[in-house]
């Protein structure tokens, strides 16, 4: 049997006890600063080793603070007197070494900065200060500090074998406490993905109820947009070129809407005549006109309770703008003849491909009326910015030739690559015509790209109205036609040229690139491309980027 002077199993007793104590604390729910701050209380209250800290870095900076303590005053923490530069003081060194920083009296250390207000108001007696790091692989992670005051007549290596065993006690708290914290957060990251993937999906499944094909990122901005102003009556105005689901939209927003049980009017503005527009709106009186022969209800009367889509807008006379006012702010019709007004009470949903802005700049269109309409402009995209979407469509419209003829047409690989490749300035009207011709002229079930080819040169043969330029489509209501150009630099009826990607460009394209210094937005702007043609071309000409 060993027998020890009577001292020293008196102190190897209590800190037994006070590891013990600690390991209870481990024992509970893990809350780090409520584990770490019982260790240091411990070790005050049961050894005396007072003012207990511990020092943990800062990310991403040279420094640490303290980050759980016991007994320093609250004073002193608020101060941030306890922040110090990781190559200052026994801490720091302790920190950048993972040695023990033992001073046995403060009071003849240099090293020794004096942080807390109790140890620089200190006179007399000796403080001791003792620092041990906490380890990870043997890694210093952060610092264990207390202080111990007067004169103590044990020596100081039980004091730092209790303090070791406290520290990895700690770092023990701190890795637990991480891995939660990192575990949490890639949970809540997670949650946040699948609320996103969620909430796509919905929109994906209502607008797909409404035949919106598609899943591009600027279609979702669109669905999106009108999903969420659907159920309110405010005025949405459908910005886009043509072909490019304005009325699917306006449609799918009635139908989105509390008015869905009542009726969805559409009137196209561009294909009336603009002298029967105001009857075919407003309605008229029996006898208001010659050939009048009977009263004629109007499209807004017809719309009542439920929606009423203006289509092409901008091509709406400035006389039945003023009109259109009127009936907006004061819901009420004056059908042209009749001197009784008629309540209505409908939404409106508008649609254009000119740019209004400018229509208004140009005294065109009235700027108060403007104001009342563009409440939720939604800006739907042109397909050449959707290519993603193109072999989807092309599947749909093609399946729906096959059930309508009763036929089997399919489409070859290179047909899919012949139609990404192509502007679409038609858009998906477009699109479905191309596939009807190809499929009716086709001896053969099976679609090749050089039937898409043909059929697509002789859309060069056809006259398109003039669009999205913003240009005047003609006030009288009959939209002026501009030949279409297949290729003709500066020619753009339907936004960019007809522009296939051939092995040619990449030559011009790699010296814009170098030219802007890889800034691929004005390399676009330069070659007269969307970013996103500029992207399509480099990836399929294989150019490389650096
Ligand atoms: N996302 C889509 N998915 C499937 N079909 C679509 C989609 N968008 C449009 N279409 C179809 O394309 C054709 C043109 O659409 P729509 O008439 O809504 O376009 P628009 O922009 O109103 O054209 P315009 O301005 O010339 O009147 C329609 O046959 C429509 O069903």
């Amino acid at each position: 049997m060993i027998t020890m002077p009577d001292g020293t199993a008196q102190q190897m007793k209590r800190e037994l006890v006070v590891i013990l104590e600690m390991a209870k604390l481990l024992e509970k729910p893990l809350d780090a600063p409520r584990t770490i701050q019982g260790i240091l209380r411990l070790l005050s209250q049961l050894y005396g080793l007072n003012c207990g800290r511990v020092s943990l870095p800062v990310a991403a900076t040279n420094t640490m603070e303290v980050r759980y303590s016991y007994g320093l005053s609250p004073e002193d923490l608020k101060a941030g007197r306890f922040t110090l530069n990781i190559n200052q003081g026994v801490t720091g060194y302790v920190m950048r070494t993972g040695s023990i920083g033992l001073v046995p009296d403060v009071n003849k250390e240099p090293l020794f900065i004096y942080r807390v207000a109790e140890l620089s108001n200190h006179t007399g007696g000796r403080m001791t200060f003792i620092a041990v790091p906490i380890l990870e692989s043997g890694r210093p992670i952060g610092v264990l500090s207390v202080q111990r005051e007067g004169l103590h007549e044990r020596p100081f290596d039980g004091d730092i074998s209790l303090m070791r065993i406290a520290a990895s006690m700690v770092g023990q708290v701190l890795r637990i406490h991480q891995f939660v914290v990192d575990q949490t957060a890639h949970l809540v990251k997670e949650n946040q993905h699948l609320r996103h993937s969620i909430a796509i999906e919905a929109m994906l499944k209502q607008s797909l109820a409404h035949g919106i094909l598609g899943t591009s990122p600027a279609l979702m901005d669109a669905v999106r947009a009108t999903i969420q102003v659907a159920r309110s009556d405010a005025p949405v105005m459908l910005l886009g070129e043509s072909g490019t689901g304005k009325e699917k939209f306006a449609r799918m927003t009635h139908q989105q809407s509390d008015r869905r049980e009542k009726p969805f009017i559409c009137i196209n503005c561009a294909a009336i005549p603009a002298d029967l527009l105001e009857s075919e709106l407003f309605g008229h009186a029996k006898g208001a006109f010659t050939g009048a022969s009977q009263n004629k209800q109007g499209k807004i009367v017809q719309a009542d309770g439920g929606t009423l889509f203006l289509d092409e807008i901008g091509d709406m006379p400035l006389a039945l703008q003023a009109k259109l006012l009127r009936v907006l702010q004061e819901k009420k019709v004056d059908p042209v003849g009749s001197d009784s007004a008629i309540s209505v009470d409908f939404r409106v949903i508008t649609a254009t491909h000119v740019n209004l802005q400018e229509s208004v700049n140009q005294g065109r269109f009235r700027l108060d009326l403007f104001y009342r309409l563009h409440v939720v402009p939604v800006q739907l995209p042109p397909l050449r910015e959707r290519q993603e979407d193109i072999r989807q469509l092309a599947l749909h419209f093609l399946n729906e030739l096959n059930h309508h003829y009763e036929r089997n047409w399919s489409l070859e690989a290179n047909a899919f690559e012949v139609l990404e490749r192509f502007d679409w300035p038609g858009n998906i009207r477009q699109l479905q015509n191309v596939l009807e011709r190809t499929a009716l002229t086709s001896d053969q079930d099976s679609l090749s790209g050089a039937k898409i080819k043909h059929s697509l040169s002789s859309e060069s043969a056809i006259n398109l109205p003039q669009h999205a330029s913003g240009e005047k489509p003609g006030i009288s209501g009959t939209a002026e036609t501009t030949a279409y150009q297949p290729s003709g630099p500066g020619q753009r009826p339907y936004g960019r040229s007809y522009n296939w990607v051939n092995q040619d460009e990449a030559a011009q394209i790699r010296a814009t690139l170098v030219d802007t210094n890889n800034n691929q937005s004005e390399a676009a702007r330069r070659l007269n491309l969307s970013l996103r043609q500029l992207r399509y071309r480099v990836s399929k000409l294989g150019i490389d980027l650096n």
